[in-house]
């Protein structure tokens, strides 16, 4: 039994839908369904979840929101018509946004609610589809399903309690089509997954019905293992494990939801990373046990937008508990941090500039100093980070040696290096306009260079 998941760009018009529906047909181990929200049909194109967003800021700003409705319920309206369906499902889409603002309800409920509306109408119509084809098959809802979340606007995680319901899902006859992306609360409020989170839906699925495989369809042949953007046509990978994928994912390996991983790493589940263009291609396999251990880094993840808080004390470390208070101010700002290397009298700790608003990182810096009394402070914006991931990476004594020489043939100055203590990662901090030629020199002495070593 099998949980196929196709991502927007696999669920983006009426050609891809027809491409999913081979897909299914093809295996009757493919039992479960989940589907994204229909994404970017080419470059410049929008994300229906991002139509939404954008049309829920209209509605709130009391802007004509006319225009963008059309584009939301167009999009599906030629879907329906490009598959020979009625414009029954598109027509209830309208129907529904407009009755919802006429509700008085939360931003946050409003908002949830309307992204929501993405996935689960590209469900109900694939699963007419399906039907249409004479495949047996049935539209799911989540609350239906069982899919219990916990209670946080856009950032739904999934309630333990959930499995043995989800278990039952065996029970189903034909075809299950579940939207991805959402859930309920135990008062049944409806709660988005973090964006992206439709992976998230699918891992769920196949940790709920203990498939033999959860299936990642997509629109690249496998993970690579830098992004595509960065390098030309890079190195695939047929096998990483849970760990180093979700190090990879959260990292910036977009292909994958980090969060998606738990509940499938949870219950063993292997997870395949497949091409909706080339199902037959093999993929990228995700296993638990680490099978081959001759290349110490299976792949270079980079993502930009960081900032550096470093601060600077004489006999720091004496002072018991100052990590803590630092940290607490921070928390005290509802801001997150990423890593927090240290030294005997210094400390940085590193953050996603988009937590900072001016006001934010003022009081923040100002309250470190008044708190705290360092003696110097400073913040540093525009950071990228580049991280090296490999399991086998802890059997090697030359890793770091090798990367700091690639990225020294950049010209880069690494402004922070991190290794976690797992030493399945290692982190290098380096300023955002050096990163592309920085990863493309770390590419070519890993993976080009002495592909084993
Ligand atoms: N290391 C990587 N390997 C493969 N794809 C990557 C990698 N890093 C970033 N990507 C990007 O991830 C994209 C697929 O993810 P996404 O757009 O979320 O797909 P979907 O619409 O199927 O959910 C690819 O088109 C590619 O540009
Ligand atoms: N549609 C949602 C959820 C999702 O998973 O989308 P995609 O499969 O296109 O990454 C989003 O755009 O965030």
């Amino acid at each position: 039994m099998k949980v196929s998941k196709f991502g927007g760009s696999s669920v983006a018009n009426a050609e891809m839908l027809k491409k999913v529906a081979n897909i299914i047909q093809a295996d009757e181990e493919r039992k479960f369904v989940v589907v994204s929200a229909p994404g970017k049909r080419f470059d410049g194109d929008h994300k229906v979840t991002d139509l939404f967003i954008e049309l829920l800021n209209q509605f709130t700003a009391g802007v004509d929101y006319q225009e963008t409705l059309t584009q939301v319920t167009d999009r599906f309206r030629m879907i329906t018509q490009d598959l020979s369906l009625s414009n029954e499902i598109p027509d209830h889409l309208e129907k529904k946004i407009v009755e919802l603002f006429s509700l008085k309800k939360s931003h946050e409920q409003l908002i949830d609610e309307l992204k929501s509306f993405g996935e689960d109408t590209l469900a109900r119509i694939f699963s007419d589809y399906l039907t249409m084809l004479g495949i047996k098959s049935t539209y799911k809802n989540p609350k239906e399903a069982g899919i219990i979340v916990s209670d946080d606007y856009g950032n739904a995680t999934i309630l333990n309690e959930a499995y043995e319901k989800l278990y039952e899902l065996r029970n189903q006859e034909g075809v299950v089509v579940i939207p991805g992306f959402f859930g309920y609360t135990k008062t049944g409020e409806l709660r988005t997954f973090p964006r992206g989170g439709s992976d998230i839906t699918g891992s769920i699925i196949a940790a709920g019905v203990e498939a033999d495989l959860y299936e990642n369809f997509t629109d690249v042949s496998s993970v690579y293992c830098v992004n595509p953007k960065l390098v030309h046509e890079p190195k695939e990978i047929t096998m990483l494990t849970y760990k180093e994928m979700r190090e990879l994912s959260y990292s910036g390996f977009s292909v994958f939801h980090d969060e998606a991983l738990i509940p499938a790493f949870k219950k063993k589940i292997p997870v395949v990373v497949k091409n909706t263009h080339q199902p037959d291609c093999p993929g990228t396999m995700i296993k638990a046990e680490k099978e081959d251990f001759s290349k110490p880094v299976v792949g270079i993840a980079s993502d930009e937008g960081f900032s550096s808080i470093y601060v600077r004390k004489y006999l720091m470390n004496r002072e018991l508990g100052f990590g803590l208070r630092l940290l607490k101010i921070l928390v005290d700002e509802n801001i997150s941090f990423e890593h927090a290397p240290s030294g005997i009298d210094d400390m940085s700790v590193i953050v996603r500039t988009h937590q900072l608003t001016q006001e934010k990182e003022e009081k923040v810096l100002k309250r470190i100093q008044e708190e705290l009394h360092v003696d110097t402070i400073s913040i540093q914006h525009n950071l990228a980070m580049i991280m090296l991931v490999g399991e086998g990476m802890s059997q090697r004594i030359n890793v770091a040696a090798k990367a700091t020489k690639a990225i020294a043939e950049a010209t880069t100055n690494i402004e922070m290096i991190n290794q976690g203590s797992s030493e399945v990662s290692m982190m290098f901090g380096i300023e955002s306009d050096k990163l592309q030629q920085t990863v493309q020199s770390l590419y070519r002495e890993f993976f080009e260079h002495s592909p084993s070593s």
